[in-house]
This record gives C-alpha cells, structure tokens and sequence, in this order.
C-alpha cells in the first residue's frame, strides 16, 4: 500500500471538509444574521437638536453601524408640519440602517413599544431667559409624559432626558413613572464632560481622544463641577495626570471649571441659541456607551439617580462618574475626593435639591403650564 498517497488523500478531504465546515459555519454565523430594528423616540424633534440628531442616529452614530433603527418623532401640533418635512428628508436621505419613521403628534403613538427614548422636548433657554424660566415651562411635559413611557414603551425602554433642566426633569419623570425602573432614566451630562476633555486637550495640545477620567458632578448648570484629579493622557511614555502635565493648579481649579461651567452660556452669548451640534453628538456618545460599554479602567459623566454614593442624596439625579457593561451603567467607585471636590460636589447638590422644591411647586401652582409649549 502506498502509504503517502493515501495519507495526501486524507490531506485533500480533511482541509475540504474543513473548508465546507467554514463557508456553513460563516453563512450561519450571528454576525450575519441581521439585529432586530430598536425603536428610538426623540421628543421635540422638529427642534434645533433633532434635526442635528436625527442623520446621527440614522447612520448609526448612535447604536452602532449594524444596528437597523425604527425611528419614532414626536413634536407639537404647532410643529406639525416641520415634522413631516423631517420624515420627508429622513427618507430622502436613504439611510440603510433605517427600517422606518413615524413623525406624531400623538404622545401614545410616539411611545408605543419604544427601546430608546430621547426626551428633547421643551423650550430652551434664551439669551436674557433665567434658568427658573425655564424649570416653570418644562418640568409639566415631563410630568405628563411620563405616564405615556411607562404604560406604552418597551418595559426595558432606556431614557435620556436632555430638555432643561435636564436633571430635575429626570427626576420628575423617575418620580412620576415609578414602574419604570431607576436605573432606566438618566439625563444628559455628557456635553459637559466633552467639553471639559476639550479644554485639556486644546491646553495641552493633545488629541481629546488621549484625554480619559474626566468627571462632571452634579447639575448641569453653572454649579456642576469638572475634576480632573483622576484624569489622565497617555503619552508615549504611559499614562500621565492631567494635573501633573499641565503643572498649573490655579488655571486648573480657577479658569478651567469656570469655563466648563459657563460654556453653554457662552455659547448662547455668541449663536443666539443653545448648542445644537455639540449636544446631538454627545447624546449619540451616552447612548452608544450606556449600550455598548466603556472600553476597560475608562468611565464617563452621566446623570442617574444617586444611590448614596458619594455622599450624594439619595434619589437626586446627579452626574457621577459611571462605566458600562452589558447595557447597565455602575458609578465608578472608590475615587479619593478631597476637601476642595468635596465642597463643590456639595454646593450642585444643593443646587439640585433647590430645583426639585421649584418644580413641585410649578407643579402645584402651574399644572396649567402644560400646554404651553405649543405657544411662543
Ligand atoms: N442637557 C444638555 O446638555 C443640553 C444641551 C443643549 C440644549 N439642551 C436643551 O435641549 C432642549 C432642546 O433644545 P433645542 O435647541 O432643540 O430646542 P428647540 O426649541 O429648537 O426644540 C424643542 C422642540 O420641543 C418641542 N416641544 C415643546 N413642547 C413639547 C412637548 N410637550 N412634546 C413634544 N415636543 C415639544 C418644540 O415644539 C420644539 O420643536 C432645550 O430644553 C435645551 O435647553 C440641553
Ligand atoms: O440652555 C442652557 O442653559 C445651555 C445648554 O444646556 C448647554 O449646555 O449648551
């Protein structure tokens, strides 16, 4: 017997059996096996941010460039019409990822079995409009919509609040939707963190992607408190602080916070109008990773309910410092706050337990505000 031929020929048939076995494993494989459309509600969508957020989100910006989107608009009557041109321009902008529109002016129909929700709906602050303005004109929608989410979205629907004041709107919708579960419901504090990576990287001539471990706490308000203490960049000799290469204490603890607290007045001052783009970027970057997870030993800000951490009232929906995993966020623990942290954390706490008595007193006074939103 000629041992070599025949142990050529079982050569021949193992690498096509294994080649067969490849090219069925490969067609059967997950990773062709399309995902399932997430609904993504936007409220106030015919406004400035929806229509910078809504290419973002139909290209995959937001939940990643293999995940087809269903996506769900809601705005007032007043807004009808700019709606639909939305959904008009939305479906001439032949977007594979999406698998459909619906543009509403029914809060029901808007909710119905809905994954994601993105609350924009309200009116923004103005150049010479205080904050109070706008906690009376706002905090009635998210009241009144929050029964809407909890009887008809999807019972894991997960909630972003960015209408001002983001926060305490969170916080009246977490009180006014109790089976929606806590965890479920948080604001957007992200504009801030990115603006704080920002300010580093443009100081110290980096990239802002080098930039990690920046935290916002607290509001997201002129009070909220950027700390760079456990923020570092890498270099190509490892990672470095932040405060050690900037080598400036007073800019730092002085200028720095102050820019990033002020900055969204700033740019109020300077367009006439709120930050659009900036803030439609930094929804779809707290949505991707609330989602799909903050790469290892990195975290970013979030506004979520506190649970006590940090000596934070528990209840408040206050921005900490959060990783993710598996679709959940968890506060970052264990980080080493000084006193000079300690008393800022503090303070936009306070600020928040002030705003909360403010909105359940809109509440009771002005329940009528409700419906303000459709008029200028
Ligand atoms: N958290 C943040 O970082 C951040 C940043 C920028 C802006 N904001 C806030 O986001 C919100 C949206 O900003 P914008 O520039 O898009 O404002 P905008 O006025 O352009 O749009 C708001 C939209 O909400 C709609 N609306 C009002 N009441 C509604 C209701 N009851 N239901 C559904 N829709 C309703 C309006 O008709 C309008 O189309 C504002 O409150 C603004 O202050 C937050
Ligand atoms: O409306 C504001 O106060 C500013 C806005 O939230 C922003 O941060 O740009």
């Amino acid at each position: 017997m000629d041992y070599i031929k025949l142990f050529e020929k079982a050569m021949v048939v193992s690498s096509s059996v294994a080649l067969f076995w490849k090219i069925i494993k490969h067609m059967w494989s997950p990773i062709n096996v399309e995902k399932e459309p997430l609904k993504v509600l936007v409220t106030g969508a015919a406004g400035q941010i929806g229509y910078a957020l809504m290419p973002m989100i139909a290209r995959g910006v937001m939940l990643g460039p293999d995940q087809p989107i269903i996506i769900h608009m809601l705005d007032t009557e007043k807004a009808a019409e700019a709606l639909n041109g939305l959904k008009m321009e939305l479906i001439d902008g032949a977007f594979p990822l999406l698998r459909g529109v619906v543009a509403t002016t029914d809060v029901v129909e808007a909710c119905r079995d809905v994954n994601i929700a993105v609350m924009l709906g309200g009116k923004p602050r103005r150049e010479g409009t205080e904050r109070k303005d706008v906690i009376s004109m706002n905090v009635s929608i998210y009241e009144a919509q929050a029964s809407a989410l909890e009887q008809h979205a999807a019972a894991d629907c997960k909630v972003l609040v960015v209408a001002n004041p983001a926060n305490t709107n969170a916080l009246i919708l977490k009180e006014s939707a109790p089976s929606i579960p806590e965890k479920n419901i948080t604001c957007l504090m992200r504009l801030d963190h990115n603006r704080a990576l920002g300010q580093i990287a443009e100081k110290l001539k980096v990239r802002v992607s080098d930039v990690k471990n920046i935290i916002i706490w607290g509001n997201h308000s002129s009070t909220q408190y950027p700390d760079v203490n456990h923020a570092t960049v890498a270099t190509s000799s490892g990672q470095r602080s932040v405060r050690d290469l900037i080598a400036d204490n007073e800019w730092l603890n002085t200028e720095f916070i102050t820019t990033v607290q002020q900055r969204g007045e700033a740019i109020i001052k300077a367009r006439k109008r709120s930050s659009v783009l900036s803030a439609a970027s930094a929804v779809c970057d707290h949505m991707h990773d609330w989602l799909l997870g903050t790469p290892k030993g990195t975290w970013v800000s979030m506004g979520v309910c506190s649970d006590g951490s940090y000596r934070i009232p528990p209840g408040l929906i206050y921005s900490f410092p959060v990783s993710c995993q598996n679709g959940e966020w968890s506060i970052v623990q264990g980080l080493k706050i000084d006193e000079f942290s300690r008393a800022k954390m503090d303070a936009t706490a306070n600020e928040l337990i002030e705003e909360k008595s403010q909105a359940y007193l809109c509440l009771g006074q002005f329940c009528s505000l409700s419906n303000t939103s459709d008029e200028e």
